[in-house]
């Protein structure tokens, strides 16, 4: 049954749907958005998979909604005026990096001067600010990112920001256990918290209403840092590096800004070290690794983008611990660190693991699937294929084990373990059989024989963590089947044709078509 709703000017329409819910919205009155994306006057958009969201208008505005939910209220209790002062500061510093760069850019006709005292280097002044958002779970951080994104690809000046996840457990446009960088030129509609930051050009197709997007990613394989803090890590330091090296080639979206969503896990204090008197290890660590240090040496540390705004989401405590960490970061990131709190939206609902796991599951089916929506019915084929398991190389990203140093017995050390990546041993049957129903996430090396061989022989197959830096994510299966008489293997590609690589990684995802 169809129904008018009225939304007052600077309140927000909140509502939650059950797993079964779909709710037809159309805006038929003034104007509205979702999470930063404006809705269209006369379009109907299906609201789907248990979303939660809240639908703002700063004018005021009326709704037809068709369809039933679990929860649905206007509330005038909303941060998003917060929100928007945000984002004109990161606008205005958008635009006087972009003055930056044009000032000081080779001319076409002087192709070859650079900027004095920066050889081969970018002009430090020429980037946006990179924003990090940390906080509780489920406390907005990733509703956040995505709203400062789409009014940054909103204004209309045509910036590309990128939006770094740093949260495996939820992929952004890829499967979960992927850590990625991702630039935005357009918005992006919130339907399904599924696909809520659209769908990688690499599942075959582009999904809803992103255009194709195109990752940089990594494999975690896990959904929390805690599982193993050395390789997630190492991940994020190598994003960062990628991340450099594209920003430095691409002025546009070094003037466009840097969003990092980041898991709730960064908010506890004792994840991420293993030394009890080191708290917030992974803000430290990414802190550190997204400061630019892989732009060209040329340039002096104090000049490198770095982390500028550090957000937390709602939480006194933690804003207070933040400027005592600030206190103990290296000067230089320090001093241009601005640390602000934000306020958490009374919108901002719990959720639980079961809740996570079926968005989860969601997510690495559309992946192969695609997903029905009513912006676009795009369907995929995902392809049945039958490999011989010699073929393959697949090692498990382990849980670290390494028992903390408090539990040693006085006056032990502890000998650490490199080797993060168990070969799984295809004689094994027990070992073979971890593998059905798992995410593999296919890697290639750009010297895939050196990795592997020198491995080969050190580590009888196993591999480092650090051996992850300089792979390249180039598809994802899933494993249905196994034949160990006959030494086959049965996997789900998203489209027929040759395999991108036969070299995989897999953790704790696993997939299975119910
Ligand atoms: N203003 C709002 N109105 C309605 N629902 C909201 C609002 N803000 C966030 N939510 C919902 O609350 C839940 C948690 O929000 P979100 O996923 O942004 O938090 P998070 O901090 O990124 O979570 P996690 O800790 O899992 O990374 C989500 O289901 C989201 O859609």
């Amino acid at each position: 049954m169809s129904r008018v709703v009225t939304v007052p000017a600077l309140n927000e329409f909140r509502l939650e749907l059950d797993v079964s819910q779909e709710l037809s919205v159309r805006l038929v009155e003034g104007r509205a958005e979702v999470n930063g994306f404006e809705l269209s006057l006369n379009k109907w958009s299906t609201l789907k998979d248990e979303l939660r969201c809240s639908i703002y208008t700063w004018t005021g505005c009326k709704l037809e909604v068709n369809g039933s939910s679990l929860v649905e209220y206007t509330s005038n209790e909303t941060p998003l005026i917060s929100y928007l002062n945000l984002h004109l500061a990161f606008e205005q510093q958008r635009i006087r990096a972009r003055n930056a760069h044009s000032q000081h850019a080779p001319s076409p006709e002087k192709p070859n001067e650079r900027l004095p005292g920066y050889a081969n280097a970018v002009d430090p002044a020429s980037s946006a600010y990179r924003v990090m958002v940390i906080g509780q779970e489920d406390s907005g951080k990733s509703t956040l990112s995505k709203t400062l994104l789409n009014y940054a690809a909103r204004t209309g000046k045509g910036w590309t920001p990128i939006f770094v996840n740093l949260d495996p457990s939820d992929g952004g446009p890829l499967p979960p256990g992927t850590l990625s960088a991702t630039a935005y030129s357009t918005s992006t509609q919130t339907t399904s918290p599924i696909n809520a930051f659209g769908s990688s050009s690499t599942s075959g197709a582009a999904l809803d209403n992103s255009a194709a997007l195109i990752p940089q990613a990594l494999p975690y394989a896990h959904a929390s840092p805690a599982r193993n803090p050395k390789v997630y890590k190492v991940l994020a330091e190598a994003l960062a590096r990628r991340l450099d090296m594209r920003l430095e080639r691409d002025a546009k979206a070094r003037s466009s800004g840097v969003f990092i969503d980041t898991p709730a896990a960064f908010s506890s204090p004792n994840v991420g070290s293993d030394d009890k008197s080191s708290k917030y290890d992974l803000i430290k660590h990414a802190l550190h690794v997204f400061n630019g240090g892989g732009f060209p040496r040329s340039m002096s540390t104090a000049d490198n983008p770095q982390v500028d705004v550090l957000l937390v989401i709602g939480h006194e405590k933690l804003y207070i611990e933040m400027q005592r960490l600030q206190s103990s970061l290296d000067a230089s990131l320090a001093q241009k660190l601005k640390i602000l709190k934000v306020p958490k939206s009374g919108g901002a609902v719990e959720t639980d693991d079961a809740y996570r796991s079926r968005i989860q599951a969601g997510q690495i089916k559309s992946f192969f699937y695609g997903s029905m929506s009513n912006l676009s019915d795009e369907q995929l084929s995902p392809q049945s294929m039958t490999i011989k398991i010699d073929n393959l190389k697949v090692f498990k990203i382990t849980e670290d084990k390494v028992a903390p140093s408090s539990a040693l017995p006085i006056g032990a050390s502890r000998v650490l373990e490199n080797t993060q990546l168990e070969r799984v041993n295809f004689e094994s049957s027990s070992q073979l059989l971890t593998l059905v129903h798992s995410l593999l996430y296919l890697v290639k090396w750009p010297d895939a024989n050196d990795v592997l061989n020198k491995h080969a022989k050190e580590f009888e197959g196993d591999l480092d963590s650090k051996d992850l830096i300089r792979a390249d994510l180039v598809g994802f299966l899933i494993v249905t089947a196994i034949d160990s008489t006959k030494r086959t293997i049965t996997v789900l590609a998203p489209s027929p044709g040759r395999l991108p690589s036969l070299n995989a990684v897999f953790g704790s995802f696993e997939w299975q078509d119910t």
